[in-house]
Formats: C-alpha cells, structure tokens, sequence
C-alpha cells in the first residue's frame, strides 16, 4: 500500500490529519492461536491492532476505546445498545469525521444493521473484522482495517448510514450477509450487490440508497423470537414459544411467505405481531398463495410481510418497533414505506 496519507490542507498548507474514533469489540481480527489448546482465542487488544497496522496511524488522527475483546457470538443487544452510545457520544466531537468499528464476522450483519437503524449522523460508521487472524496465512485484517479507513476518509461516504468494509467491497448494513463460513470473500449483498469498492483507484460507490428512518431508543428488552421452518415441521416450537413471554414472532418460512397450516392454526390463538421472512436468499415475501393455510382473516390480524429483510434483521427491526410501543398497522407502515431501500 503506497500513498495513503490522507488530509486536508491547512492556510500554511501542511497536512491536517482527520480525527477518527476507533472503537473494538474483538472477533477473530483480534484473535490468535492458543499454545495449549490450538484454539483461535481472543489475543490482541485495540492498541496490539493499532500496532500491528501502521500505515493507520499515518492515514488519520485515530483515537481508540477497546469496548470488549469478544468472539461476536457472545455480545447481547443490550453490549450493541451501549455500543451505539459510545458511537453517539464519539461523534458529538465536531472533530470527529468518522468511527471505525472492528468486530467479529458472525454477527456483523446484526450489529450494523442495528446501528444503521438507531444512530442518525451524516458522518461515516464503518465496521470492520477478519476471516483470519494476523498469525494465519491470508490474513486479511490488515486490508480490511486500511480499507475501511479510506473509506471513512473518503467524502462520497457520508449520509450513506451504516457501512461494512471486507474484503475490498463496500456493503449497506441493511443487504449485508454472511454468506460463507470461512471464505475471505464472506459476505454478500443480497438482492442488490455491495454498494462500492475499493481498488488501487481509491473508493467507488455503484448506488444509494433511500434514507433510512432511524428509531431512537433507550432500551432492547422485548423478547422476540424466529422460528425456521423445515417441510412437515410439527407446531410443537411455534407453540411453546407462544405459550411463553415472548412478544413477537419472526418466521423464517418457504419461498414468497407460505406457512403450512399446522403453524398457522396456533397463530389463531395469539395477538402477538408476527413477522413472516423466507428462507430464500434473495426477493421478498408476499401475501399472494390463496392456498397459504386459507385463512385472510390471520393476514388482517397479525401476520406482517417482513420485505427482504432477513429473518435476524426481521427480529431486530420488530425488537426496535415493539420497544417503542408501535402496533402492528404501525410496523407495516414503517416496513411499507420507511425501510431503506
Ligand atoms: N471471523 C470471525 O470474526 C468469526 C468469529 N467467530 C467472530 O464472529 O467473532
């Protein structure tokens, strides 16, 4: 990587660096090879990545928070909520141009969505994370961490909501997906393809997309689950999990949206707002099969077309709704005509 330092000029026309918030949370970018057990452990703390990169430091003013130094599987919604604090509270610096967030891979897609939909700033949020760590061949950290770096520092990335910079491509939190477990090129847009690149060139956007609508909130307490359904699966799940405290239902279901009758009969019984996903990759679900267990009546209660967002996304969008006391005519506003497209 060669002539990277990035800034603007100041009336003596020295370099001014921009001021950049980092913020880590651990994964495997952070990881290394246990001694003893040969397992990918957490090993590297925020400042060991600032050392291991430092063309970073020659890129930008950066001032680093290590908030947890964690495999992503173990962070909770409300760890997201206070990460979403730190961001808002980090950006009230008028200094501040941009966050840089390193986290797991597996559960990227959740965080950055969540985000995108509870943090409201003109200012770039990219995250960041690895496929390997630094001791293994491949390792991607390096470019991923200097690429998401020129991507905040670039102009065409503000008012663009939450972003995810891997393996050269540049993603909307709203499309992006893990696709592949361990394959440097991870992950994907669905439905719409990474929204820009990086390559010896410099940072490229292929699109926008509308604004999102963000939910301001204080807390992530509503308990709501998905179910995956299987073909011939029993109602024994969908049933427990009504009976429980739980208060939104996401399903994960065939193709446009059916669900076979045995599941649908419970949802007669329950007022909970239930959000129907599919599990195919790409399109979006409809109420268009007559054959879909027969019933308009469920459609007009609770049942809501949960778009393509994917069920995980699905699960956070309604966690927010709900959070916020809306009803279920209010989530189909918000997913008819306030999801970022
Ligand atoms: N590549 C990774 O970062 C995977 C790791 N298990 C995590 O999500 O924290």
């Amino acid at each position: 990587m060669h002539n990277l330092i990035v800034g603007d000029l100041n009336t003596e026309g020295e370099t001014i660096m921009k001021k950049i918030k980092m913020i880590t949370t651990g994964g495997t970018i952070a990881m290394g090879e246990d001694e003893v057990t040969h397992q990918i452990v957490p090993k590297l703390s925020g400042l060991d990545l600032l050392n291991k990169v430092p063309t970073l430091e020659s890129m930008a003013q950066l001032e680093l928070t290590q908030f947890s130094n964690v495999d992503s599987s173990q962070l909770t919604l409300q760890d997201i909520l206070s990460l979403a604090q730190l961001i808002k509270s980090s950006l009230k610096d008028d200094e501040v141009s941009g966050v840089l967030i390193t986290h797991g891979t597996d559960t990227l897609e959740e965080t950055a969505y969540l985000l995108d939909l509870i943090i409201d700033t003109p200012k770039p949020i990219v995250l960041t994370g690895a496929l390997r760590t630094f001791d293994q061949p491949s390792s991607d950290g390096e470019s991923n961490l200097i690429h998401s770096l020129q991507a905040i520092l670039e102009p065409a990335s503000s008012n663009r909501g939450v972003l995810v910079v891997m393996n050269n491509q540049i993603h909307a939190a709203r499309f992006l997906n893990k696709t592949h477990t361990n394959r440097l090129e991870a992950f994907s847009s669905l439905n719409c393809g990474p929204m820009g690149k990086i390559d010896y060139s410099g940072v490229h956007y292929f699109y926008e997309l509308k604004p999102q609508t963000t939910i301001k909130i204080e807390s992530l307490t509503t308990p709501i689950e998905i179910i995956k359904l299987g073909l011939g699966s029993s109602d024994n799940l969908i049933k427990t999990i009504l009976d429980s405290k739980c208060q939104g239902l996401v399903i994960e279901t065939f193709g446009l949206g059916t669900v076979p009758k045995n599941v649908m009969d419970p949802l007669k019984e329950t007022k909970i707002p239930v959000m129907i996903t599919s599990r195919c990759l790409e399109g979006q679900v409809y109420d268009l099969y007559g054959a879909f267990a027969g019933d308009r009546e469920i459609t007009k209660m609770n049942l809501i077309y949960g778009k393509n967002l994917t069920s995980v996304k699905a699960r956070l969008l309604l966690t927010l709704l709900l959070g916020k006391n809306k009803s279920i005519t209010e989530i189909r506003e918000f997913i008819n005509h306030k999801l970022k497209f």
